[in-house]
């Protein structure tokens, strides 16, 4: 495994437990860390970086733990992209990627291989200011991969772009994924369905999940059925007894995915769930929330 966390715990000095436990084995490929804010994703890749210490439990990279003694070696094989990346404004592209590289002691001549991967060549000249917030996020990107880092760990790098540099950042990360390690952290359901292999679901720093989209789907078999309504007034008078996830409307009824409480619901039809509806039914019922 390339990743592989054991029990890992984190409790900040304000008493927050962000991370409760968690052990997670992560292999070669893209491997999606799911969560809604606050829920430990942030913390969990800033002790993966070696940026914070945990409070319990152990972790490893490429077969190396993660203690202060071996973190110089373990940030040389990471690249990170927070969430947060800002630069010089006056700087430009170039000028951003020399400074990475004498900061981490790369080698300048990738700067150039890099910038086309990430479709930033032609933009090398321009300064951070003039750059759009999608840019923005791939000069993040491009100086997480400079020297080639077996390990990528991008903490939401599609928030605030528009759909078409999201997907353009997805491509990327599928390319990178292909050699490399990937974990990528997100709330949006769509970027782990798109690419991610496997995910993890974080809620309130515990693990609720770890495997792959396919199993997760099969194993909410049988517990979310949809309801039929003629009218969105009796779906609201529904829900006054029954937890629905989520409805849409068609041009005759209202349909409305619900968690089945009770092993025999007299009115369930046979549904398969979406993961966004999956997503919900196991921080409800298994975050209590
Ligand atoms: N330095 C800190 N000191 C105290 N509490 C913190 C600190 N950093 C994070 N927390 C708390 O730990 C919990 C987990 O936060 P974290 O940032 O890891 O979550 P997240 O899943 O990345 O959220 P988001 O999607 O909003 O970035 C939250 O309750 C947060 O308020």
């Amino acid at each position: 495994m390339i990743i592989e966390t054991s029990n890992l715990t984190k409790k900040y000095s304000n008493k927050v437990t962000a991370l409760n436990n968690v052990s997670l084995s992560i292999d070669t490929g893209i491997f999606g860390l799911l969560g809604r804010n606050g829920s430990g994703k942030t913390t969990l890749m800033r002790i993966l970086t070696t940026l914070i210490e945990p409070t319990g439990g152990t972790a490893s990279i490429l077969g190396m733990d993660i203690t202060p003694a071996n973190k110089t070696q373990i940030k040389r094989s990471i690249g990170y992209l927070p969430q947060e990346f800002g630069f010089y404004k006056e700087f430009t592209v170039s000028e951003i990627m020399e400074y990475i590289c004498i900061m981490r002691d790369f080698d300048k001549k990738t700067i150039g291989e890099t910038l086309e991967k990430v479709n930033l060549y032609n933009e090398r000249k321009k300064k951070y200011k003039e750059l759009s917030g999608g840019m923005k996020r791939r000069v993040g990107l491009a100086q997480a991969i400079l020297g080639n880092p077996p390990v990528l760990i991008v903490d939401e790098p599609t928030v605030g772009v528009d759909p078409e540099e999201r997907i353009k950042i997805r491509k990327l990360l599928n390319e990178y994924a292909e050699k490399n390690t990937v974990l990528f952290s997100t709330h949006i359901i769509e970027d782990i369905e798109y690419i991610c292999d496997k995910l993890a679901i974080l809620d309130n720093g515990k693990l609720l999940y770890s495997g792959s989209i396919e199993d997760l789907l099969k194993s909410v078999q049988g517990k979310i059925y949809e309801a039929r309504f003629n009218t969105k007034d009796e779906l609201h008078k529904f829900e006054e007894s029954h937890t629905v996830i989520s409805f849409k409307r068609d041009d005759t009824q209202v349909r409305a995915s619900v968690i089945c409480e009770n092993d025999a619901e007299p009115s369930s039809i046979p549904y398969k769930p979406t993961l966004e509806e999956v997503y919900v039914y196991l921080t409800t019922i298994k975050g209590g929330k």
